[in-house]
């Protein structure tokens, strides 16, 4: 899959914009604040209709406009495919070759991207919330039936804590039969999201071993692990589960009403990383964590593949120049020729590879760009 023409009408700092991509290493170059990042956040913006930076959508709307405007040509392997958010005050919609979808999990999937940035390289010590959202956004563009079961868990999440809340605060009567019947309808979403995230990322640990391994010249292992808040594991089926994590809100249920939250299920949940042993988050050096981080992405990368049948986009957005020489060699030797690459950089001295001196060069100034 690759993007052969991006469009933007008053996305961020540009007012209009179109550019042709060659399916390779495509290489923006430019100096702070001229708009790099806000290309590369319009790229990933065409194909998961939201931000990798911001969940506001009205912030990529150019100030003062009173609308905001991505649309991509693409080639994928049933041929060409054209791809439209529009984001205005009211909203967002999607199109899919001109026609519109009225869910974004109709649209969310078409085009799959992979976001390399230098917070990605807090994935291992950041907070649970990061490795939450990773796990999320990676898997919602290639399972929509995830996304449908997350969209679902989110919401019944934000209405029994509000029921909570109200309990609490007296505002609402505490009625049992009414948490039961919430409760109930919580679990169900909370058992598929689980279910699912544990088989994602057995697959993503499969894929990034050999990487990490590789990057590591040998000398690590690497074990990524789900680590739920309910005790639960991925060898029980649907119906175990359930059992356990009933059991589970039923003891917590005293300490939710003094509360006034939900205190257990997918969105307190996280993801540990091992390497020899130990967890990286708290005994790793910086280094070790930066080897995780980049194993991860090489890895979704292949994920992705053996899913969809098509590699994804890769962004790499100033995240080169954070990497070593051995590292940096790593990554791009495993893309060279496979996958469209777009790389920001303030500079390419200090990237010393062939896939950089056969890429195609773009400058950006002040939110214009001109082929080099
Ligand atoms: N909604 C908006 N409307 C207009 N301009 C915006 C909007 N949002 C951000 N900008 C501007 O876009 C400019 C470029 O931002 P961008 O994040 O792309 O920089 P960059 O080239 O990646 O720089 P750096 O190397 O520092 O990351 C900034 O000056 C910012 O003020």
């Amino acid at each position: 899959m690759f993007i052969k023409q991006i469009t933007l009408r008053d996305y961020r700092n540009y007012d209009h914009l179109a550019l042709n991509f060659e399916n390779k290493v495509n290489v923006i170059i430019g100096e702070n604040a001229q708009g790099k990042t806000n290309l590369m956040e319009a790229i990933y913006v065409l194909a998961m209709a939201k931000s990798h930076r911001t969940p506001k959508d009205k912030e990529l709307i150019r100030w003062d406009q009173s609308f905001a405007k991505v649309k991509g040509h693409l080639e994928n392997r049933n041929g060409p495919l054209d791809m439209e958010v529009v984001f205005s005050h009211k909203g967002k919609k999607v199109k899919l070759n001109k026609l519109e979808k009225k869910r974004l999990s109709e649209y969310i999937g078409t085009c799959n991207m992979v976001m390399f940035a230098p917070e990605d390289l807090n994935l291992v010590k950041g907070s649970p919330q990061l490795r939450r959202r990773f796990l999320d956004m990676e898997m919602g563009q290639i399972n929509s039936v995830y996304l449908y079961h997350l969209s679902q868990y989110h919401r019944v999440l934000k209405q029994r804590n509000q029921w909570l809340k109200d309990v609490l605060q007296k505002k609402q009567k505490q009625d049992n039969t009414m948490l039961d019947v919430i409760t109930d309808q919580l679990i169900q979403s909370a058992c598929q999201v689980l279910q699912k995230r544990f088989a994602f990322v057995k697959k993503l640990e499969t894929w990034a071993k050999p990487i990490h391994k590789e990057i590591s010249r040998g000398k690590e292992s690497l074990e990524v692990k789900y680590i739920p808040s309910i005790h639960v594991s991925d060898d029980m089926d649907l119906s175990t589960m359930r059992i356990v994590v009933e059991e589970e809100f039923q003891r917590l249920r005293d300490r939710e009403l003094k509360r006034g939250t939900t205190l257990a299920g997918p969105h307190r949940d996280d993801l540990q990383f091992v390497v020899n042993n130990k967890d990286i988050q708290v005994f790793g050096s910086q280094g070790q964590q930066r080897t995780t981080a980049l194993s991860i992405k090489l890895a979704e990368i292949e994920l992705i593949y053996e899913k969809m049948g098509e590699y994804p986009i890769l962004l790499l957005d100033d995240v080169l120049s954070e990497l070593d020489d051995y590292r940096q060699s790593h990554l791009l030797n495993t893309i060279q020729g496979k996958v469209q690459t777009f790389v920001t950089t303030t500079s390419v001295n200090g990237i010393h590879h062939q896939t950089l001196k056969e890429a195609q060069m773009y400058e950006v100034h002040d939110g214009k760009i001109e082929v080099k």
